[in-house]
């Protein structure tokens, strides 16, 4: 604990715990730390991709935990890496931004895998933000030991001084709460920042969006994810009934990632249709007929023009 956690603790405590506390918090990591599910099971909707997949999360969507004394928002970034690609330097741009702006800033690694350099990569970028409070988080306790699971806290108390250390497993649901009591009491006193009945700020056709993509990344090979991008044309009510009519695009790079997208006469591209649709009517609450259409976008990675049409 740094000096200001610990005068908040102590200080003035009965006049700061009778206000309310909002803010803004993010959560970076390698790839595949748990990130994403995190986010997921303390807004307890799902709003953000999630795959076993590494770099999918790509818009720096929000969401937001609610209570009677306190309003987390959480922003969550993409993953914070070397970039290789414009796409990724673009993507690191976000990701600075963001950074910029939050009151805490949590750091997640993994129980189960050894702190490796692109835990510290990121670690030693958090050096450039030093008005955040920092949170380590060790996620994914229910797949490591004990034994590992505390050698793993002692070994991210390394890193640098934390404000706080917390472990905990988004999937079995344990020390979530902790982890939101050790956020709220960092967070700045202040007035709700979104009304009460919001868990999302993201357009509709964003979330759609990713829910095609999502989907879209169910079992292909590995080179895949990162050449995905879907796009919506429009989203259409039809007239007197509870169906409504998505006009979607899913963009690969290259005549052969075309191909295994579609599949077999088909058969991958209607599954990942009927996959979407389920979660796509549960967004729009009607009936949904789902026009998707594989197009090529030949290495718009780096392609500045692609870039910007897919909001970039
Ligand atoms: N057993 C277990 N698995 C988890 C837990 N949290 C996440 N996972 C799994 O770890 C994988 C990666 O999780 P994500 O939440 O997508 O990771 P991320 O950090 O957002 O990954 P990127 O979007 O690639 O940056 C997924 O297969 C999750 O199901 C956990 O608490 N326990």
């Amino acid at each position: 604990m740094n000096d200001d956690t610990a005068e908040l603790d102590s200080g003035a405590q009965g006049q700061r715990d009778a206000a309310h506390r909002s803010g803004f918090v993010t959560f970076v990591g390698r790839p595949n730390a748990g990130k994403s599910t995190l986010m997921n099971a303390l807004v307890g909707e799902k709003i953000a991709i999630t795959s076993s997949k590494p770099q999918t999360t790509r818009h720096a969507i929000r969401g937001i935990v609610h209570r009677d004394d306190a309003q987390i928002v959480i922003v969550d970034t993409p993953g914070m890496h070397k970039p290789r690609t414009l796409l990724g330097k673009r993507l690191n741009a976000v990701v600075q931004t963001t950074l910029g702006d939050v009151d805490v800033i949590c750091l997640c690694v993994p129980a189960n895998e050894p702190i490796g350099p692109g835990d510290r990569y990121i670690d030693q970028q958090l050096e450039g933000f030093p008005r955040a409070k920092k949170i380590a988080i060790v996620t994914k306790t229910d797949v490591a030991s004990r034994e590992r699971t505390a050698q793993q806290l002692l070994e991210v108390n390394e890193l640098r001084d934390w404000d706080a250390v917390v472990p905990l497993s988004s999937v079995a649901g344990t020390q979530l709460d902790v982890l939101i009591d050790t956020i709220v009491a960092m967070l700045p006193q202040g007035p709700p920042l979104y009304e009460a009945a919001t868990t999302h700020d993201e357009p509709v056709d964003v979330r759609i969006a990713e829910v095609i993509r999502e989907a879209a990344l169910e079992d292909v090979r590995d080179e895949l994810p990162h050449s995905i991008m879907v796009t919506i044309d429009d989203i259409v009510p039809r007239e007197g009934r509870d169906l409504t009519d998505v006009y979607a695009n899913l963009w690969v790079e290259r005549d052969s990632q075309k191909g295994i997208i579609i599949g077999k006469g088909g058969s991958r591209l209607r599954q990942v249709g009927a996959d979407a649709r389920v979660e796509i009517e549960r967004i729009l609450g009607t009936q949904v007929h789902l026009d998707l259409r594989v197009k090529i976008a030949k290495e718009w990675q780096g392609d500045p023009k692609q870039l910007g049409r897919f909001g970039f």
